[in-house]
C-alpha cells in the first residue's frame, strides 16, 4: 500500500516508517519538523540504502496537504503528528486544541479532496481519564483530566460522525498505553524535548546526565505506593498499526486499546533499570505530579482477538534493553556530538 505517514519524524512515527517499508509497503512522510528529526529518516534511508520521501509540511495547511496525497496515490494514512505533552496541554490549551484537533480536521479534509479512505488514528489511554476499575476496556467511559486527552477524544467524535456521512471510509483509533522502548537494530531511538517520560529520564541518570530521577508521590493506592502504567515496546505498538490497517473494510469503525495488559509502578521500573544497566540510579521521592491517575493499564483482549496481534515484549527489562543500547550509543539523541 501507498502510506502516508503524518509525524513520521518523531519517536514512534519513524519507528511505523521504518516496519511499514519492511513489511513492503511504499511509505511517505508527512512531518512540520516541530519535534521531529530529519536525522531519524536519514538514519532510516542509510540503514536500508533506500530513500525516504518527506513532505515538510503542517497538518493544518490543508491544500497542500491534499496536493501531497494525490501526487503520492495514498491508499492509506497513519496519522501520528500531534503535540503529546500533558502538563503542556493544560498551561497552552488552545495549542493543543488547534494543532491536535483542528490539525486532524484538516487532514480529514485533504483526505476527502484527494479521495483517501483509510485512517489509523493514534489516540491514547489519556481520553479515559481516570477509570473506576482496572483493567481497562474499550466501552469504559471516556472522560479525560486534561485538555491532550480532550484533543484527542473530539477527534474520535470527529471520525465517526464523518465514518457515518461516508460510507466508503474506515478508520481505526488505537488507544496507546505508555509506548517505549527503540528499535532493536539500534537505528533510531526516543529524543524529545523536554524529555518527560519515565524511562528516558531513568537512562539519562544512568548515563550521568541528571543526577537524580524523582519519584512523582509515593502515596498511592497502589502496592508500593507510586503510579501503575502499562508500557508497550514502540515496535509492537507499530506492528498493530500495519495489521489493523489491512484489516481495514469500508465502513469499519474500530477502536483499540495497544498496550500489554500488565501495570508495572515507577519503583519498579527504577528497579528494573538499575539491572538492565547495571548502573547506581539514584531516585529521590517527590510530591505527586497533577493529573496523574494512579493506575492505568489495558485489557488488550479486542485487538488479539480481532486482529491477531500478540505483543512480543511482555518483559520490562527487554524493553528497558532496547532503550538503553539507543541511549549509550546515542547519549546527544539525534543531534551531532
Ligand atoms: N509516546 C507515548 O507514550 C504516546 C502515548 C499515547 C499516544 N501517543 C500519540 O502518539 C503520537 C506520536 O507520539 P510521539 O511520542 O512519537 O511524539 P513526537 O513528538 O515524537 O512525534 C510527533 C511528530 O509529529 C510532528 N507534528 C506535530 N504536529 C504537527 C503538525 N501540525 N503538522 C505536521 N507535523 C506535526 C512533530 O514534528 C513530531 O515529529 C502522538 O499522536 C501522541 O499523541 C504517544
Ligand atoms: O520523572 C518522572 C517522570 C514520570 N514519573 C511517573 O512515571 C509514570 C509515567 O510517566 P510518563 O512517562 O511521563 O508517561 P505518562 O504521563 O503516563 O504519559 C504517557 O502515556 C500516556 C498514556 O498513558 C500518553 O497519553 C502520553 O502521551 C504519554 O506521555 C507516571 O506515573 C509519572 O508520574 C515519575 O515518577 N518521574
Amino acid at each position: 500500500m501507498n502510506v502516508l505517514v503524518t509525524g513520521g519524524a518523531g519517536y514512534i512515527g519513524s519507528h511505523a516508517v521504518k516496519h511499514l517499508r519492511e513489511q513492503g509497503h511504499h511509505v511517505v512522510v508527512l512531518d512540520n519538523l516541530h519535534r521531529g528529526h530529519r536525522a531519524a529518516l536519514d538514519a532510516i534511508e542509510q540503514a536500508s540504502g533506500k530513500h525516504v520521501p518527506f513532505e515538510e509540511l503542517d497538518l493544518r495547511h490543508t491544500e497542500a496537504v491534499t496536493s501531497a496525497l494525490v501526487h503520492h496515490k495514498i491508499d492509506c494514512v497513519m496519522h501520528f503528528a500531534a503535540l503529546a505533552y500533558v502538563g503542556e496541554s493544560v498551561t497552552e490549551p488552545l495549542t493543543y486544541y488547534d494543532n491536535n484537533t483542528a490539525g486532524t480536521l484538516s487532514l480529514l479534509q485533504a483526505m476527502h479532496d484527494a479521495g483517501v479512505r483509510r485512517l489509523v488514528f493514534s489516540s491514547t489511554c489519556a481520553t479515559y481519564g481516570e477509570p473506576a476499575s482496572m483493567p481497562i476496556v474499550e466501552t469504559m467511559p471516556q472522560s479525560p483530566i486534561n485538555p491532550y486527552g480532550w484533543s484527542k477524544l473530539f477527534v474520535e467524535r470527529i471520525l465517526i460522525d464523518y465514518a457515518n456521512a461516508n460510507k466508503d471510509f474506515a478508520f481505526a483509533a488505537l488507544r496507546y498505553f505508555n509506548v517505549a522502548g527503540s528499535a532493536a537494530d539500534g537505528t533510531i531511538g526516543e529524543d524529545h524535548e523536554p524529555e518527560t517520560h519515565l524511562i528516558p529520564i531513568i537512562l539519562e541518570v544512568a548515563l550521568g546526565q541528571r543526577e537524580h530521577v524523582t519519584i512523582f508521590g509515593e502515596d498511592y493506592d497502589t502496592p508500593d505506593g507510586t503510579c501503575i502504567r502499562d508500557y508497550i515496546h514502540v515496535e509492537d505498538l507499530v506492528a498493530a498499526h500495519s495489521m489493523v490497517m489491512q484489516k481495514l473494510n469500508p465502513a469499519d469503525q474500530r477502536f483499540y486499546n495497544l498496550g500489554i495488559g500488565q501495570g508495572y509502578s515507577v519503583k519498579q521500573i527504577v528497579d528494573a533499570a538499575r539491572e538492565v544497566t547495571g548502573r547506581d540510579i539514584p531516585a529521590q521521592m517527590g510530591p505527586r505530579r497533577p493529573g496523574d491517575p494512579p493506575s492505568l493499564y489495558a485489557n488488550a483482549d479486542k485487538l488479539r482477538t480481532e486482529v491477531g496481534w500478540t505483543p512480543s515484549y511482555t518483559d520490562i527489562h527487554r524493553v528497558i534493553e532496547t532503550a538503553w543500547r539507543w541511549y549509550r550509543n546515542h547519549p546527544d539523541g539525534y543531534a551531532q556530538p
